[in-house]
């Protein structure tokens, strides 16, 4: 069957930056919509006033329009949405003063130039309010950049550390003991990802973008980096041994309520019992926590006087090199000394923290 061209129907409206058209047709097949030289053409085959067939038409409009034209067919008819060049209300739709006779009002959709100013007031309006309102949680780059960076590390380090800690709680419940033994090799490529950002720690207090002390930042970082890599990275031997386990989930244990604290502090929201817990629970760990490692660097001493690794060469007259092992064992008496700093640290800021609740609840 040869099918005639005809004129759909279409209907207009216009708002200041767009124009709407709607082309009656239903079950729209090989639709061609263009703007060239400021004209539009529409070619489709659809259901229109005339049954099936080929529909078309152009329209050069009257003020400059953006080429990229936006449309969508539903069944019953098709949307398009045209952009405007210039913000401006047009006093008809086409070059031609008379009407083209398939084209009329849109009156669903028709305002006059005062309506749609206060449309558009309306729509400003409600956009501030929405923004305004709107909690930042879900838009960190409202934040400010240093707030925004801040949530974001926040972010990676506690998807990184959750990651961690539901990986080696679900391991221990199916395996039970055995999980212990190869922590390192299913956890150590996100704890290596995680502990090399957290470098981070020293340089945000000491770029001032947090209020906290660069020293105990350091001994944190320091010390953590120093069992990570020095004692389990470097020696196989450490790799599969149980105390791995413990470190690795007394680390991510502290750092799954400390990230999420920091986040909510980011956007200047506070949930008490993640406080209370940020502020508490290192009382327990931490000490744990140290103890650990020291089990590990304990551990390693044998190994770094078997293997020599890392051993540092001596004259003849004194012996052959003077083990790793000795380093290690001063680390051990600083080990302890950076508990002491730190536990002080953490007690001030949870004194500090909440004689500051009690003073706002009076
Ligand atoms: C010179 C080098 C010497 C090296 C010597 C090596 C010695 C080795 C010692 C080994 C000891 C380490 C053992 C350790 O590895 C064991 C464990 O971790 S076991 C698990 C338990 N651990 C913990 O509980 C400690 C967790 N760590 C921390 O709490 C921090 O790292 C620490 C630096 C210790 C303390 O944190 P901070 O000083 O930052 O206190 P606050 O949390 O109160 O923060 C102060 C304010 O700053 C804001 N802040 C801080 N960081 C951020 C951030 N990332 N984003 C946003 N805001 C942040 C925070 O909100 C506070 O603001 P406000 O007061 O307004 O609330």
């Amino acid at each position: 069957v040869e099918m005639q061209t005809l004129t759909p129907h279409v209907y207009w409206a216009q708002r200041h930056s767009e124009i709407y058209l709607r082309v009656e047709l239903s079950d729209v097949q090989n639709l061609d919509i263009s703007v060239q030289d400021n004209i539009l053409r529409f070619r489709a085959q659809g259901h229109g006033a005339k049954g099936d067939n080929e529909y078309e038409f152009s329209l050069e409009f009257l003020e400059p329009v953006k080429p990229e034209v936006t449309h969508r067919s539903t069944q019953r008819q098709v949307n398009i949405t045209v952009k405007k060049q210039e913000h401006s209300w047009w006093d008809r739709l086409t070059v031609q003063e008379r009407k083209p006779l398939f084209l009329a009002p849109d009156f669903d959709r028709w305002l006059d130039e005062s309506d749609a100013e206060m449309e558009l007031r309306e729509k400003e309006e409600r956009i501030n309010r929405y923004l305004n309102q709107t909690p930042a949680l879900f838009f960190p780059e409202f934040l400010g950049l240093k707030k925004g960076y801040l949530f974001m590390y926040n972010l990676v380090q506690f998807l990184g550390f959750s990651w961690i800690f539901v990986n080696m709680t679900v391991r221990l419940f199916i395996l039970g003991q055995d999980s212990f033994y190869d922590t390192f090799h299913t956890i150590a490529d996100m704890m290596y990802f995680c502990q090399i950002l957290a470098v981070a720690e020293v340089v945000n207090p000491a770029l001032g973008l947090v209020k906290t002390g660069v020293m105990p930042a350091m001994i944190q970082v320091v010390g953590r980096n120093v069992i990570l890599f020095v004692i389990f990275g470097s020696l196989e031997e450490m790799q599969n041994k149980a105390v791995v386990f413990f470190v690795f989930y007394l680390w991510s244990m502290i750092e799954i309520v400390r990230y999420p604290y920091y986040m909510l502090a980011c956007i200047d929201n506070e949930w008490k019992l993640l406080t209370w817990l940020r502020y508490s629970i290192w009382i327990p760990l931490y000490p744990l926590g140290v103890l650990a490692e020291a089990v590990a660097v304990i551990q390693s001493l044998p190994i770094f006087d078997e293997t020599r690794l890392y051993s540092i060469p001596l004259p003849k007259a004194l012996g052959q090199s003077l083990s790793f092992s000795y380093t290690l064992q001063l680390y051990l008496v600083l080990m302890f000394l950076g508990l002491f700093i730190n536990f002080r640290h953490l007690f001030k800021q949870r004194m500090r923290r909440f004689r500051a609740k009690k003073r706002k609840a009076h």
